[in-house]
């Protein structure tokens, strides 16, 4: 199955009359380290940008300052959350215990969940509905993990099956990223993504996809309690919104990351009017 705009417009959330920040949705992040805070910025720019009530934002003192001067609309500290996005711009290895033991409550609280770069490893210990985003690299060690060995290569050449048997051995939906991305859920469904411009092969991108996912899991969280598959479908249309967003900030040229953050507004609006 090919996802098209459409079908991505579908899973916008769209607020009306009724609408204030807590009902919109609110996204927990825990996301960016001391190593890499910069990439807690351009998630959570991502997530701002693509539509949510508020985004609750957990992380080291660094990351809160770096964040808060790009967007002061940001709250820190515990709250209140209908989902999370965690790991971006965390490495696994450096995990400190504190860090494990927020990680742990956000995995154990049964909220929808979005794993990313350095909480990869955690797929298999969510109680709630998960979502992970590897890119091929990733996906390799996340197999290692559960026993099954591959290398980045195969996965390249044959992306569904591999996304698939992550999706199957973790429980979670897998979206897996690269050239040509894909999305694979335990059910062994499997969506694919139209190509994506290749000015997207720098860093930080796959940091602004995860936060334009929060917060689409974030605005959908009752749907994805009553019903997991349409996590999928939250996947792959965030992977389409950063796609088109991509298209727009490079104008077929250059682009930064965070310019595909900026234009994810204009690129819904869009996908609106279409
Ligand atoms: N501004 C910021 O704060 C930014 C922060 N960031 C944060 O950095 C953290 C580390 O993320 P990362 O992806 O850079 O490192 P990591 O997964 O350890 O890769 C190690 C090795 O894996 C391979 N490899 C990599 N990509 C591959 C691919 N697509 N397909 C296949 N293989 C691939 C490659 O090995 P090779 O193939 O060269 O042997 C590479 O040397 C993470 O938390 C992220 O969020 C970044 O987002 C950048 C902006
Ligand atoms: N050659 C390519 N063509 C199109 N999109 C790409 C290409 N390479 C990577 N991407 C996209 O760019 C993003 C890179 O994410 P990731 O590897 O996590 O980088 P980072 O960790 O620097 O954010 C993903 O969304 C991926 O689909």
């Amino acid at each position: 199955m090919l996802w098209t705009e459409a079908d991505t417009a579908a899973r916008i959330a769209v607020p009306d009359a009724f609408a204030d920040k807590h009902r919109r949705g609110v996204l927990g992040a825990i996301v960016g380290s001391e190593r890499y805070p910069g990439a807690a910025v351009l998630g959570v720019e991502a997530a701002h940008r693509t539509g949510l009530g508020m985004v609750r934002l957990i992380a080291p003192r660094r990351v809160e300052d770096l964040v808060l001067a790009r967007r002061p609309e940001v709250v820190t500290g515990d709250g209140r959350v209908e989902a999370w996005l965690v790991g971006s711009g965390q490495d696994a290895r450096l995990r400190s215990p504190s860090l494990a033991a927020t990680l742990h409550a956000a995995l154990g609280s049964g909220a929808p969940i979005v794993l990313d770069a350095g909480a990869l490893d955690l797929a298999a210990q969510a109680a709630g509905a998960a979502v992970v985003t590897p890119h091929h690299g990733e996906l390799v060690r996340m197999l290692a993990h559960v026993g099954i060995e591959t290398h980045a290569d195969a996965v390249r050449g044959a992306p569904a099956e591999w996304a698939g048997r992550a999706a199957e051995s973790f429980d979670a939906v897998v979206l897996l990223k690269g050239a040509e991305s894909v999305v694979a859920a335990p059910d062994g469904s499997v969506i694919r993504l139209p190509p994506a411009t290749h000015w997207l092969a720098t860093a930080g991108s796959g940091d602004v996809l995860a936060g334009i996912l929060g917060a689409l899991v974030a605005t959908h969280a009752g749907e994805v309690h009553a019903d997991a598959a349409r996590l999928a479908e939250l996947a792959a249309s965030a992977a389409v919104v950063h796609s088109l967003a991509a298209a727009r900030a490079s104008g077929g040229g250059p682009l930064v990351a965070l310019d595909v953050a900026e234009a994810v507004p204009a690129t819904i609006a869009a996908l609106l009017a279409a």
